[in-house]
């Protein structure tokens, strides 16, 4: 990234293509290997007949943000980037090349002229590890944290006036015990797929193009999701062996969605109108204490049975919860809008283990994701709820980030446009 304005960058890249495409066109061989690379090797052009649903591509453009809404896909890669530099023409080119790869990625193609056949002295725009797979279901979804408006007290890029009032600082929670290596972020990409390859590709690919730009400050793999948003499908379980995402908001319910999810015009930052607010905790689940906990203890800490996910004092998963039937510090009484004002949130979670932490125990639990029109009234009120809830004594919160999503993009636009434009 050299040019001095946003489009100086795009015709050298531009330039720079078509110079490979010409040196590739001189040989037979080129022409062969510029047929493959230079337009851009479909991916999915490897996938049999017939393929899973998990091959297909889930359209990067529109009025939300994929990734939201989206059918839960099976597996995450999540990262949170530190902004490296001050000078904001040089982060917007950034969003662009970032949106022109995401929109490849998502569709199943590589990045700009792909892995192979391209010059042998320069390194090829796509990394290669995705070649030969399909889409897989793809989506990236970005975000930007409190600090892309305001870090130490400077305003980087001109944005301190047009932070949304929902994107708090999260308060401090009873039981907290957050890393700041795990935590904060002046802009996250949420990649989910069905495939983990292609979710990591992705992240990859993006570090990779924002080289110098920006820096990766922590990252999450995630696996097994641990709530759905397609009702009708069998609902996930996390490590804790319990279906988890019964009452979560269905990615057809366009009602609950515009209430509860969607950013509006009305709600203090236009810019923000068709996005979301992700909040997202790093949950460490004690997983080798619970299972010594007995099987009618771990039920009443839920609040829902372990085998069918039928609330205390039902039969079916899906019967209405009846509050007074649960005990009091029951996690879903807790949780429940009933006991919030009517909040509800989004959730969008993924199970993690990332080795032992030296004390024989798995480093195990539940990355938290979850997407709401305004954390205050969603997630911080919620969790201040959950202060009384029996859980506790198996979880701790140990890694946290916000993120305002902004809505989706137009085609020809880019991410972000809306605030920056
Ligand atoms: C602040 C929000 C929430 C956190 C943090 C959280 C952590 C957490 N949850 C489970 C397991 C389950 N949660 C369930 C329901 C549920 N949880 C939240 C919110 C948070 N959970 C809500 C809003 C709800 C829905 C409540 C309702 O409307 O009834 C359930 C029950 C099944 C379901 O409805 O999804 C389980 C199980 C774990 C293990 C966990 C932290 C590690
Ligand atoms: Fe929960």
């Amino acid at each position: 990234m050299t040019g001095e304005t946003d489009n100086g960058t795009d015709n050298e890249r531009r330039r720079e293509r078509m110079s490979r495409r010409s040196m590739l066109g001189l040989s037979g061989t080129g022409l062969i290997a510029g047929a493959a690379a230079g337009v851009g090797l479909d991916r999915t052009a490897f996938a049999k007949e017939g393929r899973p649903v998990s091959a297909e591509a889930v359209p990067f453009y529109g009025a939300h943000q994929a990734g939201i809404a989206t059918p839960v896909q099976d597996r995450l890669h999540f990262a949170a980037f530190d902004v490296m530099t001050e000078d904001r023409a040089k982060l917007v080119r950034l969003l662009k090349e970032w949106t022109e790869a995401a929109a490849a990625m998502t569709a199943g193609r590589p990045v700009g002229d792909g892995a192979v056949g391209g010059l042998s002295v320069a390194p090829p725009d796509d990394t290669g590890e995705a070649l030969g797979l399909p889409a897989s279901r793809l989506t990236l979804t970005i975000g930007f944290g409190p600090g892309l408006f305001e870090k130490d007290g400077k305003d980087r890029f001109g944005l301190r006036a047009r932070r949304p009032a929902p994107l708090v600082d999260l308060p401090h929670f009873p039981g907290d015990n957050l890393d700041p290596a795990r935590s904060g972020g002046d802009i996250a990409v949420q990649a989910c797929a069905d495939d983990p390859q292609v979710a990591v590709h992705a992240i990859r690919n993006l570090a990779r193009i924002g080289f110098g730009t920006v820096a990766i400050r922590w990252s999450q793999l995630g696996f097994g999701k641990t709530s759905s948003t397609t009702p009708d499908a069998q609902t996930p379980r996390n490590l804790f062996g319990f279906k988890d995402g019964t009452e979560n908001i269905a990615g057809t319910d366009a009602d609950l969605l515009g209430k509860h999810v969607w950013a509006g015009r009305g709600d203090g930052a236009p810019w923000m109108a068709g996005g979301s607010y992700l909040v997202a905790r790093r949950i460490r689940m004690h997983i080798e204490i619970w299972d010594r906990t007995p099987l009618g203890e771990q039920e009443d800490i839920i609040g829902r049975d372990k085998g069918e996910g039928a609330p205390a004092g039902a039969a079916r998963e899906h019967d209405p919860v009846v509050l007074e039937r649960l005990k009091r510090d029951s996690h879903v009484r807790l949780a429940h809008p009933g006991s919030n004002g009517g909040s509800r949130i989004l959730r969008r979670g993924y199970s993690f283990t990332d080795g032992t932490d030296g004390l024989g125990r798995l480093e195990a639990g539940l990355f938290f994701l979850a997407y709401q029109r305004d954390p205050r009234t969603g997630f911080v009120r919620i969790q201040q709820s959950l202060a009384s809830d029996a859980m506790n004594e198996y979880i701790q919160h140990v890694g946290s980030g916000i993120f305002a999503c902004p809505p989706g993009v137009r085609k020809g636009g880019y991410w972000g446009e809306t605030l920056f434009s």
